[in-house]
Parts: structure tokens; C-alpha cells; sequence
């Protein structure tokens, strides 16, 4: 698990807009190789999208060779809807990048059949070479994409029924008025997110301090799906200082430290390129499928180890003291025991406590 602590949200969306830069150019899209990458909507990634419409219009990055696929829209609003993730999305990223329109992938809450939409969704998602970076946002409660509560974390593309407390908190783009506020929603499942072979969460706001800490600190848990990333092997989670208020101070410290020591060491938190990866796996498999050099790798001599006794000076034994193989002489016959020398006159000493217990029937 990797967590960024950064500031303030402006901070911390900025150090995702510069990851998912650099990891799209390390990626070096091109048409036949897209580089596939899972978006969310809300509040929080919408500076995010700010800085990566900044960059793009800077000259910096292109999307050309990006297809998106968004996690989740709501059921039954029209796809124009101000509300609708549709929207969200074009208004915020899709209408000022060069993306390719034939590129973004956003499920349609208002197919004729919702089942068939989700299936077909897995299935381009494959079809594309899966995800391989999936950015994500939280609720409150935990939830990643609209994974409320509760959701298998199995699940894959699926219709949901939103939870109270989402409802609640998607109020506010509703004029506060909680019966606006669709009751379902397509989403794609906890374990469409766990299959892209990255995935980076933003967390801001002490509203989801809790959140955060029952998905760091505690175990896998269904009831916070967010948790669920705990079994990804490439998860990274960027927050605010607010977010991380419920975190104990050793959690926020030994992160912190990750950091520290990963850039004095000149490592960036980064992933190696899969390419990089595959080549040493590659010259591993080849070194190894060579008998003799794989039999030399499992018979290499012991490690020749210089006694530890001639690195440390000579120790300084008394004649009369004792070895620990002898250790029972350091019991005197006395019937003491060393340090029980105070004991009440007439108490049983202890190698005579057979002597307390009292033989049934005399
Ligand atoms: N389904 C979306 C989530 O995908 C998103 O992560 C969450 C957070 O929104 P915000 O960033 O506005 O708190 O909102 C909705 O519930």
C-alpha cells in the first residue's frame, strides 16, 4: 500500500494529475497499444481533471491514445441531465482533451436492459486489454465507485441500489432534495477496480477520515469496500491531512517515512514499466532453465560465516563462574532457591513443593 500525504486537496490532486501524466508517457500509448484508464466523478477528482486539462492544454499530454472507462452513472436520469456522470464528465475533462470520442466508455443507465449493459461492459473492458490504471474516489462510508456497503467483494459490473447514506451525500447536487437523487445506479464491481493492474484513490476531507482509517488500519471488510484494496498488489491512496485525522500518529509517521526514504534514495513511489518487469522475469526463467546454472543457483555453498565469539573481545570469566550447560550448579544445596534466600522460616522451598500437595486418603 502505498499512502501520499499531502497538505491540502489542491496538493494532493496535483501529485495524481502529475502519477497519472507520467505513467501515461512511461506507457507510450500509441494506437494498436492504448493506454486504458478507469475514471471516476465527484467533487474530488474534479481538480484532478483541472490540472490534467492544464497540462494537456500546456502541450504536455496528449489523450489521443487514451480509452477511458468510467465507474459507474446513475439509473434513470436522462444522459443530459446536469447530474448525470455524462455530464460531469464532459464538462470537466472529456470537451477539453483530445481525446478520441470513440475512446470514452461510460455506462448507460437508461438501456433497455440493465444486466445485458453491465455484462457488455466487463466485456469491453477486456476486449481492451483491461485497466491499467484505475483512478477512484470514496464515499463516507467507504464505498468505491458506487460499491455501497455491504458488496461482494467478488462483484463485478452490476445495477446497485444506493445506499442511504449516499443518497444523503449526493443530495447536495440535487438542491438538497434527497427524492431527486436517483435510487440506482450501475458500477462497475469491487473486483473490476481489483483487476486493473494499478489503483490510485483520492481521500480528502475529514468527513472520509474514518473511512480511511477502517480501510488502512483494520482488515478486509465488505462494509468498506475501499478495504478491498488491501488485495491489490499496486494500490495507492493520496489524501489530505484532514482526511487522515481517525489514523494513529504511528500509521501517519511510518508512511510519511516511506516517502522520505524513497525520494532521499532517489526511488520515485512509482511502478516499474511492465515491460521492465517482463524482461526480468524473462532473464530469471532463462537463468534458471539452464541445468547447470540452475542447479548452481540451488547449491550454492553456505555463505562461509566468520564466528561471531572473534569479532568480540575475549570475555572476562571469573574461574568460579559457571557455564550455562551447568547452569542447575548455580542452585545451592541449601535449599534455597538464589534469590529466595528471605523466605519465612518454615515455608517449603520450591524443589520440595511435591511436599505441599497433601496424597488423597491419608
Ligand atoms: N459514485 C461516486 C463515487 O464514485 C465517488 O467516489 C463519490 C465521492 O464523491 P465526492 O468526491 O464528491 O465526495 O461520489 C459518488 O458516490
Amino acid at each position: 500500500m502505498r499512502l501520499i500525504i499531502r497538505e491540502d486537496p489542491f496538493a494532493a490532486s496535483k501529485y495524481i494529475a502529475d502519477y497519472i501524466i507520467d505513467r501515461i508517457k512511461a506507457f507510450g500509448p500509441t494506437p494498436q497499444k492504448p493506454f486504458v484508464l478507469g475514471l471516476p466523478t465527484g467533487s474530488s477528482p474534479e481538480i484532478i481533471y483541472k490540472h490534467l486539462v492544464q497540462r494537456f492544454k500546456s502541450g504536455e499530454i496528449s489523450f489521443k491514445n487514451v480509452i477511458t472507462f468510467n465507474m459507474d452513472e446513475y439509473v434513470g436520469i436522462p444522459r443530459d441531465h446536469p447530474e448525470s456522470y455524462h455530464t460531469f464528465m464532459y464538462k470537466h475533462f472529456f470537451s477539453h482533451v483530445d481525446i478520441d470520442p470513440a475512446n470514452i466508455n461510460i455506462l448507460n443507465g437508461n438501456a433497455p436492459d440493465l444486466e445485458a449493459e453491465c455484462l457488455a461492459y466487463e466485456e469491453k473492458i477486456k476486449q481492451a486489454g483491461g485497466i491499467e490504471l484505475f483512478l477512484g474516489g470514496i464515499g463516507p462510508d467507504g464505498h468505491i465507485a458506487f460499491n455501497e456497503p455491504g458488496s461482494s467483494l467478488a462483484s463485478r459490473t452490476r445495477v446497485k441500489t444506493l445506499a442511504y447514506d449516499t443518497i444523503l451525500a449526493n443530495s447536495r447536487f440535487f438542491g438538497n432534495d434527497l427524492s431527486q437523487v436517483p435510487r440506482m445506479a450501475l458500477t462497475v464491481g469491487v473486483q473490476t477496480v481489483l483487476d486493473a493492474r494499478e489503483v490510485v484513490v483520492i481521500i480528502t476531507g475529514a468527513h472520509k477520515a474514518l473511512a480511511l482509517q477502517k480501510c488502512l488500519e483494520e482488515g478486509l471488510n465488505h462494509m468498506w469496500t475501499l478495504s478491498s484494496l488491501q488485495m491489490h498488489p499496486h494500490p495507492m491512496i493520496v489524501v489530505d491531512e484532514d482526511a487522515t485525522l481517525e489514523l494513529k500518529v504511528k500509521t501517519v509517521k511510518y508512511f510519511k517515512s516511506i516517502e522520505r526514504v524513497a525520494s532521499e534514495l532517489g526511488w520515485g513511489q512509482g511502478l516499474p514499466s511492465a515491460a521492465h518487469i517482463e524482461t526480468k522475469q524473462a532473464a530469471i526463467a532463462q537463468e534458471l532453465s539452464t541445468p547447470t546454472k540452475a542447479k548452481n543457483a540451488f547449491s550454492m555453498p553456505p555463505t562461509p560465516i566468520t564466528p561471531v565469539s572473534k569479532e568480540l573481545p575475549e570475555p572476562e570469566i571469573a574461574d568460579d563462574e559457571l557455564t550455562p550447560d551447568r547452569m542447575s550448579s548455580r542452585i545451592s544445596d541449601s535449599g534455597n532457591v538464589a534469590g529466595l534466600d528471605g523466605l519465612i522460616p518454615g515455608d517449603v522451598p520450591l524443589k520440595s513443593m511435591g511436599s505441599r500437595v497433601i496424597t488423597i486418603g491419608s
